[in-house]
């Protein structure tokens, strides 16, 4: 089997920033001005102790002048502190909301734009559990914690550097009680934070991967009477998810050691300058600033302490998703142009799914311009397989398919679509109404282009026959009525190969002459491949090319 790259559970989160500095670069400006202002912020807020300190020895001294100008002063900081916070905040969450939206459009591209098998190897639920719920937590943390993130770390180089500028033996003994202790219980946190919160993130991805399958089989879950076994499965990732977050509030209450460590340093800290202030060593008004600034930087660690959590599953959550943005990159793709009309081959064509287990084993066939042919065969033999590589969906793991001479890999996607179209055998509807949907063949067709198309497969009926003509809910189409759409969709795009998948679930017979009246409309304009099931569809074909366990079928002409 051809490499398929696997999405992992708990990717690293090594050099986060690096990786995400190509989602940030665009926003720099805005972030850097948030910076900026969260940095003028953090030194208002830790310029308040040492203006209190002025006051204090004004009032000690008497000095009336000196403690109205130091008030005004400080009475000024408060308010600009507060503005610049404010700013801060707005700015910085503008930034945070644009690099999300950025993040959101390049994982919507990235599903968009994935090899076939990427998606078909990962759970949708768990796919869409990275592109929106982890992108929808960054942005949250943007918006409410990293303010408070530079906010504090701001404030705690400042307060340091306050602290240096007053007494250094003070800070040496609040730095040497301090530090190493908190530095030690920061480590402790970190050593297993990073596999704790990946595993919470990944065991959440899971359960929602099992709750959009309960949604997608819900008819079947039901009418099999399987769904008790599968919502024990569900309980069974809802525990997963539950025992996995468990674990990261284990770690995260490491962290909360840290309070301790804080007491016992501002214990400290009130003794030993209360001894310096007795014994003449410091003056009372900068024992009041280093009170004031300690218990600022006890708070700022505190506070450091409480979004270390966040900013875990926040780097779980980036970290799954930049693991999407790289793992998820389309196979990469030739700039060969494809003739307008040419003949479709495939060469000793193999593949494999991740099973191994060889699904075509050197199919080789060859449909001429104007060829209408059938593919048939048993079931699993592998028709539905080699309508994917015939139209570029998947590549052969040896051999190769060709248009008109061209190898469909060395040609990009969106050439390969324009030439080849494929209707499945089960078309999703997206929401809306019919013409929404037929809206969205290339070259977004107007009304008059979708009704012209359905006189000219001769099924003009079949859309006068439904509720609400091009504007009746695609949602309320069934099976057979939704194919005959993704038919008119396909030829609305004008494609010179159209590959049906024929629908095998119950078609009235209604719907089927429809569906046989358009197919034989369909003749000499361009190539038809249909995988037959209906002997009234077979019969239309002009020849039969034979499946048979992943080879052809000598018993068919080919
Ligand atoms: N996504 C997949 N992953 C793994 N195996 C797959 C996948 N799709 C198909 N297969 C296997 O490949 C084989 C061929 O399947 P394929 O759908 O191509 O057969 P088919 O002839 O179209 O069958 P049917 O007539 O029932 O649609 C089967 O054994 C099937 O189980």
């Amino acid at each position: 089997m051809a490499e398929v790259v696997m999405l992992s559970d708990e990717p690293s989160t090594r050099r986060l920033l690096r990786r995400a500095w190509p989602y940030l670069r665009p926003h720099s400006g805005r972030i850097l001005l948030a910076l900026l202002l969260s940095l003028a912020e953090s030194a208002a807020l830790v310029a308040l102790a040492p203006f209190i300190g002025l006051a204090v020895e004004a009032l000690t001294e008497g000095d009336r002048d000196r403690l109205l100008t130091a008030v005004a002063l400080l009475a000024g900081l408060v308010v600009a502190q507060a503005l610049l916070a404010r700013f801060a905040a707005t700015t910085l969450a503008d930034a945070g909301e644009r690099v999300a939206r950025e993040l959101r459009e390049r994982a919507a591209e990235r599903l968009a734009g994935a090899p076939l098998r990427f998606i078909e190897a990962h759970r949708d639920g768990s796919l869409l559990q990275r592109a929106t719920g982890e992108i929808a937590e960054l942005a949250m943390f943007v918006r409410t914690a990293l303010p408070n993130l530079l906010g504090v770390t701001a404030t705690l180089a400042f307060t340091a550097v306050v602290l240096l500028g007053y007494s250094w033996p003070l800070t040496l003994v609040v730095v040497a009680v301090f530090l190493p202790p908190a530095l030690l219980i920061t480590r402790w946190f970190a050593k297993d934070a990073g596999s704790a919160f990946g595993a919470h993130a990944g065991a959440e991805a899971t359960m929602a991967g099992t709750f959009a399958e309960t949604l997608d089989a819900r008819e079947e879950l039901r009418s099999a009477g399987g769904m008790p076994a599968w919502l024990a499965r569900f309980d069974r990732d809802n525990l997963a998810a539950l025992l996995t977050q468990r674990r990261t509030v284990v770690v995260e209450n490491r962290i909360g050691a840290i309070t301790l460590v804080e007491g016992a340093a501002m214990a400290v800290l009130l003794g030993f300058g209360a001894w310096l202030a007795v014994g003449g060593h410091l003056s009372v008004s900068t024992a009041v600033v280093f009170v004031l600034a300690g218990r600022n930087l006890f708070e700022g660690f505190g506070d450091l302490s409480q979004l270390a959590g966040e900013m875990q599953t926040v780097r779980a959550g980036l970290a799954r998703l930049l693991d999407l943005l790289s793992a998820g990159a389309p196979e990469p793709g030739g700039d060969r142009p494809l003739p307008a009309r040419g003949e479709l081959l495939a060469e000793e064509v193999t593949f494999r799914y991740e099973d191994e287990t060889e699904v075509l084993r050197g199919v080789s066939v060859r449909f001429a311009e104007n060829a209408h042919a059938g593919l048939v065969g048993e079931t699993g033999s592998g028709k539905t397989t080699l309508s994917k590589l015939l139209s570029g969906l998947y590549r052969p793991d040896s051999g190769r398919v060709t248009f008109g001479g061209v190898d469909l890999g060395e040609a990009s996607p969106e050439e390969v679509r324009r030439r080849i179209a494929l209707v499945p055998q089960e078309v999703h509807m997206v929401s809306g109404s019919v013409a929404d949907n037929l809206a969205l063949a290339r070259g977004e067709p107007g009304r008059a282009e979708m009704e012209a198309a359905f006189e000219t497969l001769g099924i003009g009926a079949f859309l006068r026959g439904l509720p609400r003509g091009l504007d009746t809910p695609a949602g309320d189409l069934s099976a057979g009525e939704r194919q005959i759409l993704g038919l008119v969709r396909a030829v609305l795009a004008d494609p010179a190969v159209l590959i049906l998948d024929e629908a095998t679930a119950d078609v009235d017979p209604v719907t089927a002459r429809s569906l046989e009246t358009a197919l034989a409309r369909l003749r000499d304009e361009r190539a038809l491949i249909v995988i037959a099931h209906r002997p009234a569809t077979i019969e239309l074909l002009p020849r039969l090319v034979g499946l048979r366990a992943g080879a052809l079928d000598p018993r068919y002409e080919n």
